[in-house]
């Protein structure tokens, strides 16, 4: 075979292969705003409800896409299976705006840099929100290409208890000091261009997958 038709052959195989990552994929028009809430959701609670109600009401989205993650890059222990932890988010996630997916099983991607470059590829014209707890935004710094993320999407960051101070001294709270969105212009967030990221400062549930862990109400492999 010349390199020429391999090259074709292998091109096509390609084309195949991002067809059916797509099939596989929620819908989204674009100049949709889409919220993504990543999580290992091990499993998921009302807190998690809680801020995806908020972050719909707050940052205007039109959607929100619950991304179950085969499993934090930076956590040493696996999370319980995916199928277990996607039929539990199901069962206690239920709008009509939300889709609990598990994307990132499809794209082949586990850090979140490179799982916004995918869905950035896949659906053009869509604006992306990246969702997190103010824990999250305390160690964001230690993610892998942390700055490129603020640089592709608008990062929506919803309060957690316990967390605020360190949100706000956080090195990602600081280097992007001038990208911050005051939290009553949060509705703007998802239409303007990154970086810009925005701390909403709502009631707050105390909800946590390690707690309900272990309490010994959800068991891994069971
Ligand atoms: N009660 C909560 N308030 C605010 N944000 C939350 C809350 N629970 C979870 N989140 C956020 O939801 C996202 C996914 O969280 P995750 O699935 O890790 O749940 P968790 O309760 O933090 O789990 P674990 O206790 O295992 O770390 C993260 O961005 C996290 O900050
Ligand atoms: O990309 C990274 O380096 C990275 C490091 C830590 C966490 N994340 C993502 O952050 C989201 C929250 O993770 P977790 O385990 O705290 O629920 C989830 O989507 C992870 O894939 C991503």
């Amino acid at each position: 075979m010349g390199p020429l038709l391999s090259a074709t052959i292998d091109n096509r195989n390609c084309a195949q292969q991002s067809e059916a990552v797509r099939h596989s994929l929620p819908y989204a028009r674009a100049g949709q705003v889409i919220g993504l809430l990543g999580g290992s959701f091990d499993p998921a609670h009302e807190g998690h409800v809680h801020i995806t109600k908020m972050a719909l009401k707050r940052f205007g989205l039109d959607r929100v896409w619950w991304l179950v993650s085969p499993g934090n890059p930076l956590k040493q222990a696996g999370p319980a299976k995916m199928e277990k932890r996607l039929a539990h988010a199901r069962a206690v996630m239920d709008h009509p705006r939300v889709q609990v997916t598990d994307i990132e099983t499809h794209t082949g991607t586990r850090y979140t840099a490179a799982t916004l470059e995918a869905l950035q590829r896949l659906y053009p014209g869509v604006h992306f929100v990246w969702l997190m707890g103010a824990d999250n935004l305390a160690q964001f710094h230690r993610w892998q290409d942390w700055q490129g993320i603020m640089e592709r999407v608008a990062v929506g960051v919803i309060a957690r208890p316990g967390t605020r101070g360190a949100a706000r001294n956080s090195v990602a709270a600081q280097t992007f000091g001038a990208a911050k969105l005051p939290g009553r212009a949060s509705r703007l967030l998802g239409r303007r261009t990154p970086p810009c990221w925005c701390f909403i400062n709502v009631p707050m549930s105390d909800a946590s997958s390690t707690r309900i862990r272990q309490a010994g109400e959800w068991k891994a492999d069971t």
